[in-house]
């Protein structure tokens, strides 16, 4: 089996040699994948995966905006329409410096898994930008956004490819960037998600990826008949998965005691409970602010730059951050400290070591395809509400959100228990995600 997972990644690695984030991606799938297919007839002699790993579309485009000083930029902008076997081409959008080929592909692959482990219609794509909006005034994030739409909108549709946001891609980009769509090509449809509530968008979904990371550590715990209530919880990053990261843990009795961003961590040993978020949310979303300016009004907190925040004692950690934020050592220090259970709010935060430590420790870990997946479940039913120019209350939302969440869990459960009642949640989020995709390119045949 080892020499066919190798010579599997030789010939992915041979196309994509300079793409390590989309080489790691695929390395874990692999892992778990093809030993599955090799003991499933209908999948073998097929090269499903081969062309799982080849994505249907690559775009890259020139962004060229002009700043507040009048001066000229010029941007990359890309679309990654990865696999549309079961649905529209659906994943978000990210903004920052990190932007590139590599790391769009891992996500927009990833994507394909996570959409198909949601039971929802959608294909995986993923999309962005090297634009940096930190620093930049509304009005340069607007005209970068006008922009980046004036040729993105040519390869999307509300049938056809459904972006979203991801880092540094919020609220106000979705706005910038329906509007242009809409001039340009005049009809108003669902064409993004994580639209404002009075035009089109659905409730629960700014809150959905965090709430459903929470969800799932929940259901995972609720297996071996633990809870959330009374946990110490480390969450990383500040952005909006790590806030109703934050938000649904203190709802369910847990204590959050760590908050980061770029700059490092904040520890608040008392906890950060409602209030105290609230002012997270007026430093990041209103202000545009550091965490370290959570001490200018909760002094006692400690600020620790440049540093991340996996060194603080928990049950539960969530890193809600960014790709490989969480390596081999600092899965060594959690679990030293006494963590029990991991779950991803971030994709691919932790590096292969860590999950590698996770498993041997036999600890509960959820990948993020399988854990975050409650964001872009979300964004489904808001493709639902707008098709059906219908919008669903706030408890309907959420009620099928948890149920969403529940669903993914019992499919990796199915999927993932090994022989000694260990549950691999990699090992069944990349099987579970992956039957229904290859079931759907079978029927449609070689495309
Ligand atoms: N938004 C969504 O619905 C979904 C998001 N995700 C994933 O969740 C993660 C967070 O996304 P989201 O909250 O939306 O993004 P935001 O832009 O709202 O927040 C990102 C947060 O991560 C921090 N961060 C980003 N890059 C780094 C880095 N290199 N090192 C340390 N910290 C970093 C940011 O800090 P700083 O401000 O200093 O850069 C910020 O606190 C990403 O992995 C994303 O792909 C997954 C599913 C859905
Ligand atoms: O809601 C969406 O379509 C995007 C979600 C996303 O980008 C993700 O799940 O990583």
């Amino acid at each position: 089996m080892e020499d066919k997972i190798n010579a599997f990644m030789e010939e992915v690695k041979g196309r994509n040699s300079h793409e390590p984030e989309f080489i790691q991606a695929v390395q874990e799938v692999a892992e778990t994948v093809i030993p599955y297919i090799s003991n499933h007839e209908i999948y073998n002699g097929k090269n499903i995966l081969l062309r799982m790993v080849e994505p249907e579309r690559l775009i890259s485009f020139r962004v060229s905006w002009v700043d507040d000083d009048g001066e000229i930029h010029v941007n990359r902008g890309y679309r990654i329409q990865m696999n549309s076997a079961i649905g529209p081409y659906k994943g978000g959008l990210r903004f920052h410096p990190t932007v590139n080929a590599s790391v769009l592909k891992f996500l927009a692959f990833e994507q394909v898994f996570k959409n198909s482990l949601t039971t929802l219609p959608m294909g995986g794509g993923k999309g962005g930008s090297d634009f940096d909006p930190k620093g930049k005034s509304d009005d340069e994030v607007m005209r970068f956004c006008h922009a980046f739409m004036t040729e993105l909108c040519r390869h999307i549709g509300p049938n056809t490819d459904v972006p979203a946001g991801d880092i540094g891609v919020g609220a106000r980009e979705i706005g910038f960037l329906f509007g242009m769509y809409k001039k340009i090509r005049n009809e108003f449809t669902g064409v993004l998600t994580g639209k404002g509530l009075s035009w089109g968008g659905s409730k629960i979904r700014p809150e959905a990826t965090g709430y459903g990371t929470v969800y799932f550590a929940q259901s995972m715990l609720q297996s071996k008949k633990d809870d959330v209530k009374g946990k110490t919880v480390v969450i990383s990053g500040s952005g909006n998965v790590a806030q109703y990261a934050a938000e649904k843990v203190i709802q369910l009795g847990g204590k959050v005691v760590t908050l980061s961003d770029s700059g490092g961590y904040i520890y608040d040993k008392e906890g950060i409970d409602e209030e105290k978020l609230a002012f997270v949310m007026e430093i990041k979303n209103k202000n545009r602010g550091r965490i370290s300016d959570y001490l200018d009004k909760y002094t006692s907190a400690e600020f620790h730059k440049g540093k991340t925040p996996w060194e603080v004692p928990c049950a539960i950690a969530l890193p809600c951050a960014t790709q490989n934020e969480l390596d081999g050592n600092d899965a060594k220090t959690l679990l030293k400290n006494g963590c029990i259970c991991v779950a991803e709010g971030a994709n691919m935060p932790s590096t292969p070591e860590a999950i590698h430590a996770f498993h041997e420790a036999r600890i509960l870990f959820a990948p993020g395809k399988a854990s975050n997946a409650g964001g872009v479940a979300t964004s489904g039913l808001e493709m639902s509400q707008n098709s059906l120019r219908i919008s669903w209350t706030r408890e309907e939302v959420d009620e099928r959100l948890q149920k969403i969440m529940k669903d993914i869990h019992d499919s990796c459960i199915d999927y993932g228990m090994d022989e000694d009642g260990y549950c691999n949640y990699v090992k069944g989020a990349n099987i579970a995600g992956f039957v229904k995709v290859a079931d759907a390119m079978l029927a449609q045949g070689v495309i």
